[in-house]
């Protein structure tokens, strides 16, 4: 079996680093002669749409029967961007209900999902790593319904509500943002977001069901259900969790005086924050949250808005080619 590569680029992923990346795997497969084509996005979202075209023209559900075929050319989709291109692309093809594969060169900011899959740092050895598969793994991702809003949709990294969707929504808002991008300097626009967010973040009431238990929380801070073990950009929030086993990890962090949050910042960053009374988390398949007055939210660093939800979480396969 060999592949024709569709390449599926988001340029402005990692600030421009997206269009870098490509540029280096073009180089590679022109030299080659590998089969390819390369599809650049030029808005926010174009990549759900072009995943569509491709679903609906050339992308074929995996069967192994294609990998003891020498002569089939199999058109593998491979993804360069961030964490929120991913998002966008995986959701396309989890509704498809298809089965298809993809590929993952990461090229974001963030990067926590190639960091769950431990994917090489340089993009030439992830493009040699797919290059060199001959089956894909089969990797848990979370899918969720809002029952309040109707909702149905798919994470590849996490789904947070309370403080890691309030950074992200100020991040995303503040002036220091679209002032500073330009000047490669988004990462301050989140830092000041993080400290802003972390003195004004109340505590809120949540219900929490799993494997037919309830727990209430009445002081709920942070609430973030995970795949894999990073958020954040590299925040090892869960470290057990695990991209190959059929669970989904839950955390939720109470909100305490803020000292004891900077120890509990201290003891995430050693991985040491199971020790705090104040850290709360398991490992399960199905779990349902309930947050009745309004939070933001957010999955996989997009944002999902202020409001009340009514959230179920399970687990859903994808076939990542690596
Ligand atoms: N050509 C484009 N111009 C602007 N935005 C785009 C474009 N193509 C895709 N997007 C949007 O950019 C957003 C962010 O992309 P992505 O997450 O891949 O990059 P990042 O934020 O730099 O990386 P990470 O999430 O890993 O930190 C996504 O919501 C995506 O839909």
């Amino acid at each position: 079996m060999k592949y024709y590569y569709h390449f599926v680029v988001n340029p402005e992923a990692g600030s421009g680093r997206g269009l870098k990346v490509a540029k280096k795997i073009e180089a590679i497969v022109k030299k080659r002669r590998f089969p390819h084509q390369f599809y650049y996005t030029e808005y926010a979202g174009q990549e759900q749409e072009l995943t569509t075209s491709l679903l609906a023209q050339v992308l074929l559900p995996w069967d192994d029967i294609y990998r003891e075929n020498s002569e089939m050319l199999y058109p593998l989709l491979v993804v360069i961007g961030g964490d929120g291109t991913l998002h966008q692309v995986v959701s396309s093809l989890q509704e498809s209900e298809k089965n298809i594969p993809l590929g993952y060169i990461p090229a974001g900011s963030g990067n926590d999902f190639a960091r769950g899959m431990r994917l090489p740092k340089e993009p030439e050895q992830v493009f040699w790593k797919i290059a060199g598969t001959a089956t894909p793994q089969s990797v848990t991702i979370i899918k969720y319904h809002d029952q309040i809003q109707d909702e149905t949709g798919f994470a590849i990294n996490n789904i947070g509500i309370g403080l890691d969707a309030s950074i992200v929504y100020a991040a995303n808002h503040s002036a220091a943002k679209s002032n500073l991008n330009k000047f490669n300097l988004g990462s301050f626009a989140y830092l000041s977001a993080v400290v802003n967010v972390l003195f004004r973040q109340k505590g809120f009431p949540i219900l929490v069901e799993t494997n037919g238990k309830q727990l209430n929380f009445t002081k709920a801070f942070l609430c973030t259900t995970t795949n894999h073990p990073y958020f954040g950009g590299g925040v090892a929030i869960a470290p057990t969790a695990n991209l190959n086993e059929d669970k989904i990890d839950f955390v939720l962090v109470e909100r305490v005086a803020l000292f004891k949050i900077f120890w509990l910042l201290a003891l995430l960053t050693r991985k040491k924050q199971m020790k705090s009374r104040y850290f709360h988390h398991l490992s399960t398949n199905k779990l349902r949250i309930v947050s009745t007055v309004p939070q933001h939210g957010q999955e996989d660093g997009e944002e999902m808005g202020k409001r009340p939800f009514d959230i179920t979480m399970t687990t859903a396969k994808q076939l990542i080619w690596s």
